[in-house]
């Protein structure tokens, strides 16, 4: 599938602050020349969690950044105490351009965007086949989600043990998605060849932010992924002086370094199960439809390519795309006019 609205320098997708924090600076920075870089964890009430090297510290913002806000997956540059100790307290000064961006309102009447997660690559809608059902809606307000945000979908089908993937797997073919099926079992035995493991190599170096209904198994899934989750969030609730982890912001996990060497981060959203969808600009879900974007040059100013005058009907007509490709882009454009849950 094609990338979109990002920028593929590796140097501006990974997170891999320098070792020593010594990073030669291209430009000339005339304050906070010391400052560390760092990748925020999650935040809670003002109070950031921000990996420096390989500590964790707690950090908020600089004055001096005013109402800029500061989300999990940015890039950060730290300065003051940054030992990670006890009482300890860093202040974010900058914050890295950032090469995308998922946001969401909360819920379709509220007028306000969030960003919840920057610098993202992916999204991984987790979805149950079975307890509870499958809820396609719910899924097409997900990849409108990702399409405007610039992440790739990732359909990840769990309790594959409770029913079969096929049917879901035939609604969405013509969109071409990638996808992966799993279930409890497999994730826990991690045998090679599995399910599972096609999974780990999806995530593979790709920073992923899971967003999943209760219930369908999220919590599951990350767990068995990230091992190290229940120390990672330890430290989370150490830093935060929390018992756990009952924030609704995304917290950022590491996933097992893999033996060819390549990282990657998965994202979990405590909070965020569907998506308002009033800031979504069609013409930026389109984008992920390059075979029909083309021939939408044809349709009127301002087309909703749901009218009469849509040009993309005789662009289908004329052979230049799928007929179930453009069925699948009006009914994920349709998902902006129904209520979240429907
Ligand atoms: N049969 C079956 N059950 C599963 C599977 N994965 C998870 N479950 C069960 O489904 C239930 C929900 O799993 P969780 O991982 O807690 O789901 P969640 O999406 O995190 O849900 P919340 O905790 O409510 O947000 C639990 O009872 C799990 O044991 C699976 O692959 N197969
Ligand atoms: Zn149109």
């Amino acid at each position: 599938m094609r990338r979109y609205g990002k920028h593929t320098d590796e140097d501006d997708i990974r997170f891999r602050p320098s070792r020593k924090g010594t990073r030669p600076r291209t430009h000339t920075r005339p304050k906070h020349e010391d400052a560390s870089e760092g990748l925020v964890l999650t935040v809670d009430r003002g109070r950031l969690t921000v990996l420096v090297e390989d500590r964790t510290i707690t950090a908020m913002k600089a004055r001096e950044l005013g109402r800029k806000g500061v989300v999990v997956g940015d890039r950060v540059a730290v300065v003051g105490d940054l030992t990670g100790e006890k009482d300890t307290l860093a202040r974010i000064v900058r914050v890295g351009e950032r090469t995308s961006t998922l946001r969401r309102t909360a819920d379709d009447n509220d007028p306000y965007e969030r960003i919840i997660v920057a610098n993202a690559d992916q999204l991984a809608i987790v979805t149950a086949l079975a307890d509870p059902e499958p809820r396609s809606r719910l899924i097409d307000r997900c990849l409108v989600a990702a399409f405007d945000a610039g992440l790739e979908p990732l359909l990840v089908l769990t309790k594959s043990d409770l029913a079969s993937a096929g049917p879901l797997l035939h609604t969405y073919a013509p969109l071409g998605l990638r996808y992966a099926v799993t279930s409890r079992d497999e994730l826990a035995e991690g045998s090679e060849g599995s399910a599972a493991e096609a999974l780990r190599e999806q995530l593979r170096g790709q920073i992923t932010v899971f967003v999943g209904h209760s219930g369908v198994g999220k919590t599951t899934l990350v767990n068995a992924l990230v091992p190290e989750r229940q120390r990672a969030t330890g430290i989370v609730n150490a830093v935060t002086g929390r018992g756990r982890h009952t924030t609704t912001s995304a917290l950022a996990l590491p996933l097992p370094p893999s033996t060819i060497g390549e990282d990657g981060w998965v994202i979990d959203t405590p909070g965020v199960r569907s998506f308002g969808l009033n800031h979504i600009q069609p013409s930026r879900v389109i984008q992920a439809f390059p075979d029909l974007e083309a021939g939408a040059a044809g349709c009127p100013r301002g087309c909703t390519h749901n009218e009469p005058d849509c040009a993309l009907d005789q662009w289908v007509a004329d052979g230049h795309a799928e007929p179930a490709r453009l069925h699948s882009l009006r009914r994920l454009l349709a998902t902006r006019e129904r209520r979240e849950g429907d």
